[in-house]
């Protein structure tokens, strides 16, 4: 359930025909530094970043004022009125305070901690009745549109297999919970197997790529994943294994880390193709 309390069933706000569209970016760590990196730099025409959020303000405005000097950073609860679009790239717990605000105004959000949709199902709903809009972009995985058009058929069976290295999963609470200790695994080790809700939730900052597979194929509870911990590894490795009435298929990526050891750096250019595909002329791919 959401921890958003706000206004609902607003008018939605507009902004002006032709001008630029208004970003606001909650927070500033590895995707969302990158992602006001790329837009500053003109690599994303018809875009602007209007405000960011961070938890450090004062560290933040440091971190801005090579790239983005003028950029407003403003607490979490500032940015709705700023802009038109929020790409929420913060930790999962404060998903519902940046995402609420832009959907009960009729607004999109473009969302990356995709684990917390599973938990707020009632944002969902909200967008459904003011017109907003939750996007959840191919992020750190591979595959979404051919899973997406599967489920317009049946899916029989939808397995991802996630292996990263050690220190792309240190930390999550699973297995502080079960006591787990992977900091002197020498050879890889099978952490977890489950639900893609039950990785979600001991994984959340690690696994937002199981709660994607699941959104966009057969839901949290009839995905299945397995997590690996693997001292060789550089790169987090995630393959999706779907057998379907339409087509079979298997499919791999291996992501270079970001300055964010958990997260790949494939992710932040998911944002921005999420971001261009919203006014661009042609579309290619579901
Ligand atoms: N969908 C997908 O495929 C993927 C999703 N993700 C998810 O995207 C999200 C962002 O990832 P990433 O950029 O790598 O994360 P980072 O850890 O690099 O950045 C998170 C940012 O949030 C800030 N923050 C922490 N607490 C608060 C607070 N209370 N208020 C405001 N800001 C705060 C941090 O600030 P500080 O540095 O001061 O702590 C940091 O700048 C995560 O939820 C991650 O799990 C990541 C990879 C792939
Ligand atoms: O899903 C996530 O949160 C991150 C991830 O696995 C990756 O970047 O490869």
């Amino acid at each position: 359930m959401s921890s958003f309390e706000g206004p609902l069933l607003l008018p939605p706000s507009t902004s002006t025909p032709g001008a630029p569209i208004r970003l606001a970016v909650a927070s500033l760590g590895a995707i969302g530094m990158a992602v006001v990196e790329a837009v500053q730099s003109g690599r994303l025409p018809g875009f602007t970043i209007a405000a960011v959020s961070a938890r450090d303000i004062e560290a933040a405005r440091a971190r801005l004022a090579p790239v983005a000097p003028d950029v407003p950073v403003v607490p979490i609860a500032e940015l709705e009125p700023l802009a038109d679009i929020v790409v929420e790239c913060a930790p999962a717990a404060l998903f519902g305070e940046i995402v609420g605000p832009f959907v009960a105004n009729g607004k999109k959000a473009v969302v990356l901690s995709i684990g917390a949709l599973l938990t707020h199902g009632d944002l969902i709903e909200l967008a459904g009745r003011t017109g907003g809009q939750i996007i959840a972009p191919s992020g750190a995985l591979l595959a979404l549109d051919a899973v997406t058009a599967a489920a317009e058929g049946t899916i029989h069976s939808i397995k991802m297999i996630t292996r990263k290295p050690v220190k792309g999963l240190l930390g999550a609470p699973y297995l502080e919970e079960n006591g787990i200790d992977i900091a002197a695994a020498t050879e890889p080790v099978k952490v977890f197997s489950g639900t893609a809700r039950e990785a979600a939730k001991g994984f959340p900052a690690n696994l937002n790529v199981g709660a994607a597979l699941a959104l966009a194929g057969v839901g949290p509870d009839a995905t299945t994943i397995e997590i690996w911990a693997d001292p060789a590894l550089t790169r987090n490795t995630h393959r999706i294994e779907v057998d379907a009435d339409s087509a079979s298929f298997s499919m791999a990526i291996e992501n270079i880390p970001s300055e964010n050891p958990k997260t790949g750096r494939i992710t932040a250019l998911s944002v921005l193709a999420a971001l261009r595909k919203m006014t661009a002329p042609l579309r290619v791919g579901t």
